[in-house]
């Protein structure tokens, strides 16, 4: 029983608390015998049930204008609102899946595969009917059991003693028996012996027409899962055969491990969540974490606080109206980060089968199961969620889109649906690809397609505005977008990509960088006065960035033979290390090897090229580590107009997997060390 009786002092001084966020309570006599009626008529599992009835008989024996009363009343109502047992039936037709994926998303081929292969794995499970085996002497009774269970969908066979049971079990192990006591040949606690040796995952029932304390405690003792004497109830056999078939149900993994997408904002992360929804035939809840701050929040308030409500997961399950919802918990790794309390004892527990099954929200304070509920967490960055998380989430990334992926995009999907949601149609607008080219690179920075999606439909409600204020006699006459008309409906464009400049200078290297929003190209500069041996770092640099330069600085200082430069040049100077737009804070050790070539440019006066990008984690002997973020650091640069890329030797597994659309004009060179990076980044001596 989880219900916990309060004694009357501390319920009176609680319920004075929550007294003014309580509603008035309704005229008591009726409403109360409709209550009654409600939990007595509703389908609610055997401890919900008890739990209402014990609220219900606490309700009745309370002043009416007591606002405890009125507390009583909202946490009945609540608990009669949830769907205790309502579950959609999941539709598992895999290629009507895959249709629909496919009418939602351009590309995203690798991740729709994923998803289909995670729903086959679900259809087979679920296609393996589970199975039960009655064991009685008594032919009446083991063909009404076996009738009623079939019934239920199981598949049953019977066995008349336990010799038979043992036989049918060596062909196929039933995962349910449900077995007699007194039998000839082998006995029910015979049986369960044998069973609990040879098949330890078969739970076993045990039912007995001499039921006394004694024989009951000796099948428990002896592993029976459950004890019923005869007559049989049927209704607490039946509910014993689902409770016991869903934690196996569990334990077979059929519900994990839980999806997590990462990426980027905007790069469809939501839509194929809510995709995967409808090829289920699932209701879909998207529930953003961000700005979550408390346990409260998602686990509710005890009913001791004022106001005490219940937390989000149930508050969502309830408005469904089912238990088997795909829910999305959008940006995971946000709340983990901001959280006051424990965030990740409680996503552990409301992630995984195992504990999911006995959620307890704080205000219900009885166990709520949670296990059908497809869980879909997303994050900006899978590395900024805690080990444990990662441990039972399977990650699929979602990557950046390229210029010409965003424009197919917004072509085959973003413009007709924002055209349709503003009464527009395709008769009226015609989006020419130089107003597409323009409407990506003009007005939005991003990785994804959030910005454009936005831009779109502010074209859309300003064409839709001027259709309506002119009444346009050429109405039939489609407004043409091209970058003429884009300029004028949105203003000057925006953005102008950050350009890597032309002309070689001295002291200043570009680099690459990749962060939750996408890839960026930054620069670094570096200067030397007279001074004493000091190494200035600015431009909001993480800890990690700071000992790269430091670093990339030892490094060069003892090897600067080996660079023709003056051994003893610290010893005099000062060296500063810019990292402009301090206003982005910058960190991660990808940078090291450009600080190196922007250190070796300024010591040896042979000036960087500009229109190469180098990036490459720098230890202190010169060798070179791989970096990450490929894709996205590759499509910053050649939307920066950078021609030539070095990279780490050891990052081209990742490279060669990079579609030719994304390494299109551009040429990466491989380098094991660090000289090798310098020798193609600065100009070559006499050139
Ligand atoms: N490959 C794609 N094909 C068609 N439409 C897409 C594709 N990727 C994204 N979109 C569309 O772009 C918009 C933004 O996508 P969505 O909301 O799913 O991104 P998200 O990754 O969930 O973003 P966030 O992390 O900000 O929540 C949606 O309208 C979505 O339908």
């Amino acid at each position: 029983m989880f219900f916990k009786k309060k004694t009357p002092s501390t319920e009176q001084s609680e319920a004075c608390e929550s007294a003014s966020a309580e509603q008035p309570a309704p005229e008591m006599p009726g409403y109360l015998q409709e209550l009654r009626d409600r939990i007595t008529a509703q389908d609610l599992p055997a401890m919900v049930r008890e739990t209402a009835q014990l609220e219900w008989e606490r309700l009745t024996g309370m002043d009416r204008s007591a606002p405890e009363s009125g507390i009583s009343i909202n946490y009945l109502e609540f608990l009669l609102s949830l769907p205790w047992k309502a579950v959609t039936r999941d539709n598992l037709d895999l290629n009507r899946a895959a249709t629909i994926l496919k009418s939602r998303h351009l590309g995203l081929d690798a991740i729709h595969e994923r998803i289909l292969e995670f729903l086959a794995v679900k259809t087979l499970i679920g296609r393996q009917r589970p199975t039960i085996l009655v064991v009685d002497d008594e032919e009446i009774a083991r063909t009404n059991l076996a009738y009623v269970l079939e019934k239920d969908g199981y598949d049953v066979s019977m066995a008349q003693n336990g010799l038979e049971a043992v036989y049918y079990m060596d062909k196929q192990p039933a995962d349910i028996v449900i077995t007699d006591l007194k039998m000839e040949r082998m006995d029910g606690i015979q049986l369960l012996g044998t069973i609990r040796k040879q098949w330890p995952d078969t739970s076993v029932i045990m039912i007995t027409g001499y039921a006394t304390v004694d024989t009951a405690v000796t099948a428990l003792q002896k592993g029976a899962d459950h004890y019923l004497s005869k007559p049989v109830n049927l209704t607490k056999l039946r509910e014993q055969v689902r409770t016991l078939m869903e934690a196996r149900e569990r334990a077979s993994h059929l519900h994990g491990p839980v999806l997590c997408f990462t990426g980027p904002p905007g790069t469809g992360k939501t839509s194929i969540g809510r995709a995967i929804a409808e090829a289920l035939e699932r209701k879909f809840v998207r529930f953003s974490l961000a700005g979550l701050k408390d346990e409260a929040e998602l686990r509710g308030h005890r009913r001791t606080y004022v106001g005490a409500m219940a937390g989000r997961i149930l508050l969502e399950i309830q408005k469904v109206g089912v238990r088997n919802p795909v829910i999305m918990l959008d940006e995971m790794d946000k709340t983990i980060q901001d959280f006051r309390g424990d965030a990740v004892s409680v996503f552990l527990e409301v992630l995984d089968p195992e504990q999911n099954a006995s959620f307890v929200d704080h205000y219900l304070d009885i166990p709520f199961d949670l296990s059908q509920v497809m869980f879909i967490a997303t994050a900006n960055m899978a590395e900024n969620l805690p080990a444990p998380l990662l441990d039972r989430m399977e990650v699929i990334e979602f990557s950046s889109y390229t210029y010409r992926e965003k424009e197919a995009i917004a072509r085959q999907f973003l413009v007709p649906a924002q055209l349709k949601r503003h009464g527009l149609t395709t008769q009226d607008v015609r989006l020419t690809d130089e107003g597409v080219r323009s409407l990506i690179r003009g007005y939005t920075r991003e990785a994804g397609l959030r910005g454009l999606e936005r831009k779109i439909a502010d074209v859309c409600r300003k064409i839709a505005r001027q259709r309506v204020d002119r009444q346009e006699a050429d109405s039939n006459v489609p407004v043409v977008l091209d970058e003429e008309r884009i300029i004028a409906l949105l203003g000057a464009p925006l953005f102008t990509q950050t350009r890597a400049l032309s002309a070689p200078r001295v002291g200043m290297a570009t680099g690459l960088v990749w962060t939750a929003t996408g890839g960026e190209i930054i620069f670094v500069e570096v200067a030397r006065m007279k001074g004493s041996k000091q190494l200035l770092l600015t431009g909001s640099l993480g800890d990690v960035l700071r000992e790269s330069a430091q670093a990339a600085l030892s490094y060069l200082r003892s090897n600067a033979a080996m660079y023709h430069i003056d051994p003893g040049f610290f010893d005099v100077s000062d060296i500063h290390i810019h990292l402009p737009s301090g206003g982005v804070s910058k960190d991660g050790p990808s940078a090291g090897v450009t600080i190196f070539v922007a250190l070796l440019s300024l010591l040896t006066g042979r000036a960087v090229r500009q229109d190469v990008a180098v990036s490459g984690e720098l230890t202190l002997l010169g060798d070179v580590l791989p970096v990450g973020g490929i894709r996205e650091k590759v499509l910053a640069a050649s939307q920066a107009g950078i021609r030539q890329l070095v990279f780490p030797r050891k990052n081209k597994a990742e490279i060669e997997a990079l579609d030719a659309d994304v390494v299109q004009d551009l040429e990466i060179v491989l380098a094991d060390e660090v000289g090798e990076f310098a020798k193609v980044a600065l100009v070559q001596e006499g050139s």
